[in-house]
């Protein structure tokens, strides 16, 4: 073990209300809006397939350029307490919302930042009004911050020189004061979700990374810090150099899940984040310029995310104008329907333990009702649902979540092996079996002797 002095500062999971809150909310809304959802991935009557909010990259577009955007953004049609309504239908209970992406605007009006809302035509604090609007909807609301800033005359990539050094210490100190403001400005804040922390300047400056995290739970006690901010003594990120995970949760999901066996994750809290196309995060003109995920495959990824005790956090990507658009509207709609009737498979839920993973679905443990939960994607053509019961426990009783008075037949085929007969109906959308489970210790086979 090494002696670390911005290593992990803890181990093992934050029990303290505020993380158990945040651990409970599983199912959260990113959203990403700035200036880049101007050109919409399209610059000079070309379109580019790489994600929207890179187009400044993707076009080599120059700094001069793009922040004269600032100058055309004027979201007329937003109406924040519309997104919450949204997202409170669609049935997240928290939100993340980019105050300041790679391109270094800031969604609210900053002190130490020209190159922000306040000087727009918009001119209004786009961040105090989503908190304010989320909040009313009960919905909990995290910033991401992009620690990269493409606009910053003071970011750099990597420390080479003594110039860099003393560049690169006034862009953090420039990064400290807007994190310090954001803290202090918006005190329902519940979390910090850091992005663009990549780079070899920032890996030379863990010591930094550590002060931010410290400084942020003693303006915002409870505040949930990502893993992603943290690089250690020697560079190392997200996990320190003895192996042990900095910040309050893992955030490397990123456009991916664990495979549904890989239980290692469930020793820690994580969180995966997921577009809806396949790599845009902010808003795109062209919808189908890929492949967009449908409403029952972003749903299994939600159960997926539970079942393995992960929050899911799915990205939508607003218009300039500040409308959402038509298709991510009706996805959010879609399983907004489906969140109605099966949320208590994923609110509070988590790893089932001793329940193994079966190809029909998940398992998830909801820790408040201690209710067991089976969500079924694929209805095996046997119509049998098989369940291997963890030792010492039986399943008492079985129905179906949407409607507890049909009786799902149980049947005990071998020892801990279940079978679940399904009523005889059709299944349109994925749906919840309700398992009452009772711990019991008759064991009425024999394994073979072989
Ligand atoms: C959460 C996502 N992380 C950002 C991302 O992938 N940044 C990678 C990146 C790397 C190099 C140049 C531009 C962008 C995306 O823009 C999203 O904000």
């Amino acid at each position: 073990k090494k002696q670390l002095k911005y290593g992990a500062q803890y181990k093992g999971k934050r029990e303290d209300a505020a993380m158990q809150k945040w651990r409970s909310n599983r199912f959260g809304q990113f959203i990403h809006w700035g200036l880049y959802a101007i050109p919409g991935g399209e610059w000079k009557g070309k379109t580019y397939p790489y994600a929207a909010e890179f187009l400044k990259s993707s076009a080599h577009i120059s700094n001069a350029t793009w922040d004269s955007l600032s100058y055309k953004f004027n979201p007329v049609k937003f109406d924040p307490k519309a997104w919450a309504k949204m997202a409170k239908n669609m049935g997240v209970k928290y939100m993340t919302i980019t105050t300041k992406h790679h391109e270094g605007f800031s969604l609210w009006p900053s002190k130490y930042s020209e190159f922000n809302v306040a000087n727009t035509p918009y001119k209004k604090d786009i961040i105090g009004a989503l908190v304010k609007a989320y909040n009313s909807e009960g919905i909990d609301v995290n910033f991401y911050y992009s620690v990269l800033d493409w606009h910053h005359p003071d970011w750099r990539y990597d420390i080479q020189s003594k110039e860099d050094s003393i560049a690169f210490s006034r862009y953090l100190n420039f990064a400290q004061n807007q994190l310090r403001e954001l803290a202090e400005n918006y005190p329902t804040v519940k979390g910090f979700w850091f992005d663009g922390t990549w780079d070899k300047s920032i890996k030379k400056n863990g010591w930094w990374t550590l002060k931010i995290e410290k400084m942020l739970k003693e303006i915002r006690p409870g505040v949930v810090v990502n893993s992603r901010l943290r690089a250690d003594d020697f560079g190392s990120r997200h996990f320190d150099s003895n192996g042990d995970m900095m910040g309050d949760y893992e955030s490397g999901y990123e456009r991916r899940l664990p495979s549904p066996t890989d239980t290692q994750v469930i020793h820690r809290d994580w969180e995966a984040c997921m577009t809806i196309p396949e790599n845009q995060w902010g808003y795109h003109k062209k919808w189908d310029i890929s492949y967009t995920k449908t409403p029952f495959e972003l749903i299994e990824m939600l159960a997926q995310t539970t079942s393995l005790g992960g929050n899911f956090l799915l990205n939508f990507g607003p218009q300039a104008d500040g409308m959402i658009r038509t298709e991510e509207q009706q996805i959010a709609e879609t399983i907004g329907n489906w969140m109605k009737i099966n949320h208590p498979a994923i609110y509070n839920g988590g790893y089932a333990k001793g329940w193994q993973r079966q190809d029909w679905g998940y398992f998830t443990q909801n820790e408040k009702d201690k209710k067991l939960y089976a969500i079924v994607f694929n209805i095996p053509i046997s119509g049998i649902l098989k369940i291997q019961t963890p030792e010492g426990v039986s399943i008492g009783k079985a129905s179906l979540l949407e409607n507890t008075n049909s009786k799902i037949t149980i049947k005990e085929i071998a020892k801990r092996q279940i079978n679940l007969y399904l009523p005889k109906q059709s299944f349109p959308a994925p749906f919840v079996i309700v398992l009452d489970t009772a711990n019991e210790n008759k064991n009425n086979y024999i394994d073979a002797k072989t």
